[in-house]
């Protein structure tokens, strides 16, 4: 089956510097988790894979189709959901607005905005704060509610920035049992995150970027398998993101 989105060859960056360099990846239905230390590059690939950067070099493609420009971006991105890391929002604007005013952004059809937007706030069980301003939220709720704004209409690629951070540890179980719903309907998802743990209970890969380059793609089980004898960690996926950093992508 075709990957749901592709980067070949991307060369990335800002102002004179590039911080991907070379980097290929496909994207395909299921949970994939993307971990780095700061500053590896995860939050610059998540923005070229939403289309807010075009690529400097190389290809990207969402659903088939090649983006090489903000008119052929503008076909895709109907079909993507985005939170930045930092998201913007009206302070004044309810949870129901704001979810609404995402759909109205992305284009889901009028006709079906108002179920879609009742699914997403449910999904992130905010159905109780559905009328309360944005400014009243907790950081958590906020994010949850910036969580039902990416998936409100169900886009086939979601693209979430480190999505459980001020997630208390309820909420982040109800954050897994949410991915898990994503990936039953076939959605294609990726969370950048610290939370190794996360990446090893709901992931279904892992790529794990360095200084602007993937240096590990694979199962969590091959990321468990990749530790070396004296790895630092508290659990075996910790040992083995550790080893691939330490080795920096060079082949055991
Ligand atoms: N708007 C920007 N202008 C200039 N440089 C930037 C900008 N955003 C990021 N960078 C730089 O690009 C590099 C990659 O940053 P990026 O935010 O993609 O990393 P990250 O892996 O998401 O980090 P973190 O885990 O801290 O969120 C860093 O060196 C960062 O300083």
């Amino acid at each position: 089956m075709a990957s749901i989105a592709t980067v070949s060859d991307l060369r990335q960056g800002y102002g004179r510097r590039d911080v991907i360099r070379g980097l290929d990846l496909a994207v395909d239905a299921g949970v994939l988790g993307l971990l780095g230390p700061n500053g590896a590059g995860k939050t610059t690939l998540l923005r070229t894979l939403a289309t807010v950067a075009p690529p400097r070099e190389g290809l990207l493609k969402i659903c088939g189709a090649p983006v090489r420009s903000e008119r052929d971006a503008r076909k895709v991105r109907r079909q993507i959901g985005y939170l930045p890391q930092d998201f913007g929002y009206f302070p004044a604007f309810t949870v129901e607005d704001f979810v609404h005013y995402c759909a109205w952004l992305r284009g889901v059809p009028k006709a079906s905005a108002d179920v879609a937007v009742n699914e997403a706030i449910e999904c992130v069980n905010l159905a109780d704060r559905r009328t309360a301003k944005l400014r009243s939220l907790s950081g958590g709720m906020l994010r949850r509610c910036g969580i039902a704004a990416a998936i409100v209409g169900f886009p086939r690629l979601i693209l979430l920035d480190e999505p459980t951070a001020g997630l208390d540890p309820a909420q982040r179980l109800e954050f897994r049992a949410l991915l898990r719903m994503l990936k039953r309907r076939g959605l294609a998802v990726v969370i950048s995150t610290h939370l190794v743990e996360d990446v090893a209970a709901v992931c279904d890969t892992v790529a794990v970027m360095s200084g602007g380059r993937l240096v590990f793609h694979g199962l969590p089980d091959e990321l468990v398998r990749a530790a070396v004898a004296d790895a630092v960690g508290d659990t075996h996926i910790e040992r083995g993101y550790m080893s691939v950093l330490a080795r920096g992508g060079r082949p055991a």
